[in-house]
């Protein structure tokens, strides 16, 4: 009976609202939906293999449909639509005007709450906290991530990458997504806590003292646990899953000594050197920094306490590792499938190389990345086309209008009443005809011209698109708000979407320099590429693909 009211009850929500609406027993934002996705993901597999999207009646009760639907629901709905459920009501959005006002008004949408208390096992932090505070964190938070830090990420992802791809050419069948998770996790490990995070091995005896791990093995425990970490009480974990539970303990236990040694070298003066240092001691210098600027302040946070260092430290290690890997695994992919692309950027590469200078260290970050424009515009392609992030999920404080700008939707504005879930379906904006013409087509040429969404890769270019790929630059200048949604939008878009552009371009320009990417032998291109863009490995975190695929490293002909 209290279903049935419930349920009553949201559906009369819905008719006030007046947005198109449809039913589903559970959504994907109820604990219910952790039982029905893996079951309802394995059902609909053929489904999604012929290329039809999910069933209609079970998508809504899958986490993340988004992906694999491809806007579908929207074509049906509208741009806007809402889905009730027993247990409340979600608001799907796929009107780029919306989805800017969403994420640009940050006090009247905020992040989940209850989705949120979840992200701070090491405590609260820029991605979890929302208002004054998220305010305090960002202020903290921001300055370290300058053009320093952007140099650490070339130079340590230059050589990971250097020392992955001498172990790939060594051996030819290569554990190809492990050799990019470690190496993403490394560069995280060693751009936050310094070289100490490289050296001492838990096999080599040589353990710092009270410690049963080293600074790298807690951070991979962590890492690799994560799902775990996150939704398990510590309690919990501490009794059923010993190896996960000394991990965390582990990195905690590090972060302080950590903390404490930065606080030492802040007091002695002897941390002048910005170039001693690591996003640990930068936030921590930060925090120190603005609460000198506003001693008189009496009353108002200014700075972050350790356990807020720490928590911004995990979310830096949450954010930043998988998102960049997944990144790099699909781009190695596509690079495989599109010879193409491929031999485009091995051009640009060996541009890069003519120069002569690529360990200038003198050279800014934004200088690095402008030799790079077809790099990047393929960057930005795929995660146009595989959103590692998918939903971006909001709450309304209070009933909130919302404008609409979507051609054939026929209402100028809703109002959405307080406490209503909202997810912006960030992959049905990416393959809307209307801002993204040919959706389908990979092409990283969008990205260097004017304005991408009257870029038509099937059809021929006008004259000034030719002259704007002559002049070969890449830019989002020219892109409407609201139609690249991958590292969101507006006060609360990534912290670190720099950070892994660096990351992105120092890895394919040392791993393309001698080696090209093939698929391994007897794997068939049409298959691999129907997989990956039909269906998707169902991760808690990010977008990765459905199962591991295999690419080899090649040498370049001479
Ligand atoms: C390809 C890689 C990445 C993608 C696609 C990505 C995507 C995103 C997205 C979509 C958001 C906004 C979520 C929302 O509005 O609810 C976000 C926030 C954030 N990202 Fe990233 N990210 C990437 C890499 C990184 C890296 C490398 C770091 C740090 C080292 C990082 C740190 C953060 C932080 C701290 C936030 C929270 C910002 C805030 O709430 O104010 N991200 N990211």
């Amino acid at each position: 009976i209290y279903t049935l009211s419930s349920l009553v009850n949201n559906i009369h929500k819905a008719k006030v609202i007046g947005l198109p609406y449809t039913l589903t027993p559970i959504h994907e934002l109820e604990r219910w939906a952790y039982v029905t996705d893996p079951i309802l993901r394995w059902f609909s597999r053929p489904y999604l293999l012929r290329g039809e999207g999910w069933p209609r009646w079970a998508r809504f009760m899958i986490k993340d449909w988004h992906y694999e639907d491809k806007g579908r629901a929207h074509r049906e709905y509208g741009s806007l639509f809402v889905v009730v459920s027993p247990g409340g009501l979600i608001c799907y959005v796929a009107d780029s005007h919306a989805a800017l006002q969403i994420n640009t008004k940050r006090r009247a949408f905020v992040k989940p709450p209850d989705k949120m208390k979840m992200l701070e096992p090491f405590g609260p932090n820029i991605g979890s906290t929302d208002g004054d505070l998220w305010k305090v964190h960002s202020r903290v938070a921001s300055p370290s991530f300058d053009d320093y830090t952007q140099k650490l990420v070339w130079t340590e992802t230059r050589r990971h990458t250097s020392m992955l791809v001498s172990q790939w050419s060594a051996s030819h069948e290569f554990a190809f997504e492990k050799g990019v998770y470690s190496l993403t996790m490394d560069v995280m490990g060693t751009v936050s806590f310094g070289q100490q995070a490289a050296q001492n091995n838990d096999k080599g005896g040589h353990l710092p003292k009270g410690h049963r791990l080293s600074l790298l093995g807690a951070l991979r425990g962590v890492i690799m646990h994560l799902p775990h970490i996150l939704l398990v009480p510590k309690a919990v974990l501490r009794c059923t899953w010993r190896k996960v539970y000394t991990a965390y303990t582990e990195l905690d236990q590090y972060m302080d000594e950590l903390l404490l040694q930065g606080s030492t070298d802040l007091g002695e003066g002897s941390d002048g050197i910005r170039s001693k240092q690591n996003l640990l001691k930068a936030i921590l210098r930060s925090s120190k920094e603005n609460e000198k600027r506003n001693p008189g302040v009496i009353g108002a946070k200014v700075s972050l306490t350790n356990q807020e260092i720490k928590g911004n430290l995990f979310i830096f290690l949450l954010a930043g590792y998988d998102t960049t890997a997944n990144t790099i695994i699909y781009a190695c992919v596509i690079l495989a499938l599109y010879p193409n692309i491929q031999s485009a950027i091995v051009d640009e590469v060996r541009e890069f190389y003519k120069l002569g200078d690529t360990e200038a260290t003198e050279k800014s970050s934004s200088e690095h990345l402008a030799m790079f424009p077809y790099l990047l515009g393929f960057m930005h392609e795929i995660l146009r086309v595989f959103p590692v992030i998918i939903p971006i999920a909001r709450q309304t404080v209070s009933a909130q209008q919302v404008a609409t700008k979507s051609e054939g939707f026929d209402l100028e504005s809703v109002t959405l009443p307080g406490g209503m879930d909202i997810v912006i379906n960030n992959t049905a904006i990416h393959f809307s005809e209307s801002y993204w013409p040919s959706p389908d087509v990979i092409d990283p040429r969008r990205w260097l011209v004017r304005n991408s969404h009257s870029f038509n890769p099937s059809k021929p270019l006008t004259s000034e698109q030719e002259l704007d790929l002559q002049n070969r630059m890449f830019s989002t200048q020219g892109n409407k708000k609201g139609t690249f949604m991958t590292f969101g939008e507006g006060p609360r878009a990534c912290l670190g979407r720099n950070f892994a552009k660096v990351e992105f371009v120092a890895f394919f320009s040392n791993l393309l320099q001698n080696h090209r990417l093939e698929l391994q032998r007897g794997l068939n291109p049409k298959q691999v590429e129907r997989d990956l863009r039909l269906l998707s490995g169902g991760s808690p975190v990010t977008l990765i693909p459905p199962h591991s695929v295999g690419v080899r490293l090649v040498p370049h002909e001479i």
